[in-house]
């Protein structure tokens, strides 16, 4: 299987600031792959990389076996939650339109598909009855959903989500995520999904990335998070424990991000 998502050797840093080093990793078609860690770890960074919005320090990164490249239409982002402004005149259903057609510089594709589509990934995400509202207008977990909805437009073969379930409640929370493991594992799309919390998606996770202090570990959740793995990449005593399906973390430290001056490459494992 040709990996979607290919990265050789690749360190981020900026400053003395490691973010990670000697990352080896692929991402296949139709696989649920979720970034961990806290604040400041490097998730968002990662995404970006992949978006070829940042520049690796050292290393190779590959998106369906070619250099990553700004704009590719391989790629449906759902960005970390910003509001719109509240004057933005844009309405909802235009946004998911330009999911669609919106990289056909201005020209839009007329027509009833585009228009059944539209309807069809607003009704996906429970956003029909705003349809017409100004995004100006919506709250921020109705702007959220359309972000989702504008992703999945163009049924893309890597998906990167950034946090997409903030502000969401339970009930979308479920019904986003849901949709996104349709996307995955129906369409065969490589799904890259930045969480701080993995409970959501713990049923449909089948790798994770979990970045902490400079190091890394990649595994399957059972490899990963562990009271073991968990410690050593916080360097503190850190105990994972499992209930009913969930996973809680107790203790993590107070400070989020810890600095290794002298960073170890996290080993991957799960490969
Ligand atoms: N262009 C840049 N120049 C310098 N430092 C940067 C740059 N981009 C990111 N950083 C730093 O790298 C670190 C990782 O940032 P990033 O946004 O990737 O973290 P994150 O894990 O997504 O955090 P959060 O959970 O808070 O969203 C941060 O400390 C950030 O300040």
């Amino acid at each position: 299987m040709t990996p979607l998502v290919s990265l050789r050797g690749a360190s981020l840093k900026f400053g003395k600031r490691v973010l990670w080093e000697g990352l080896d990793l692929e991402i296949n078609p139709g696989e649920f792959f979720a970034v961990l860690g806290p604040n400041g770890s490097g998730k968002t960074s990662f995404l970006k990389v992949l978006l070829g919005l940042q520049e690796l320090h050292s290393g190779h990164v590959e998106l369906g076996g070619r250099p990553v490249e700004r704009g590719s239409r391989q790629i449906g982002y759902i960005p970390q939650q910003k509001s719109f402004a509240p004057d933005t005149p844009l309405r909802a259903r235009d946004l998911v339109g330009l999911g669609i057609d919106g990289h056909r510089w201005g020209l839009r594709l007329s027509g009833k598909s585009v228009n059944r589509r539209i309807d069809e990934l607003l009704d996906l995400v429970g956003a029909s009855d705003y349809a017409k509202v100004p995004l100006g207008q919506l709250s921020g977990g109705e702007q959220q959903r359309l972000r989702v909805a504008q992703a999945l437009a163009s049924e893309p073969q890597v998906l990167l989500c950034d946090e997409p379930l903030l502000s969401l409640d339970l009930h979308h929370q479920l019904a986003v995520s849901a949709l996104i493991n349709q996307q995955c594992h129906e369409r065969n799309s490589a799904v890259v999904f930045v969480t701080h919390e993995i409970n959501p998606v713990i049923d449909y996770v089948d790798r994770v990335l979990y970045l902490a202090g400079g190091q890394f570990r990649v595994g399957t959740p059972e490899e990963v998070m562990t009271t073991e793995v968990l410690s050593e990449l916080y360097d503190s005593h850190v105990e994972v424990i499992r209930a009913n399906g969930r996973i809680v973390v107790v203790g993590l430290p107070d400070a989020t991000t810890h600095f290794h001056d002298d960073a170890h490459t996290g080993s991957a494992e799960g490969h």
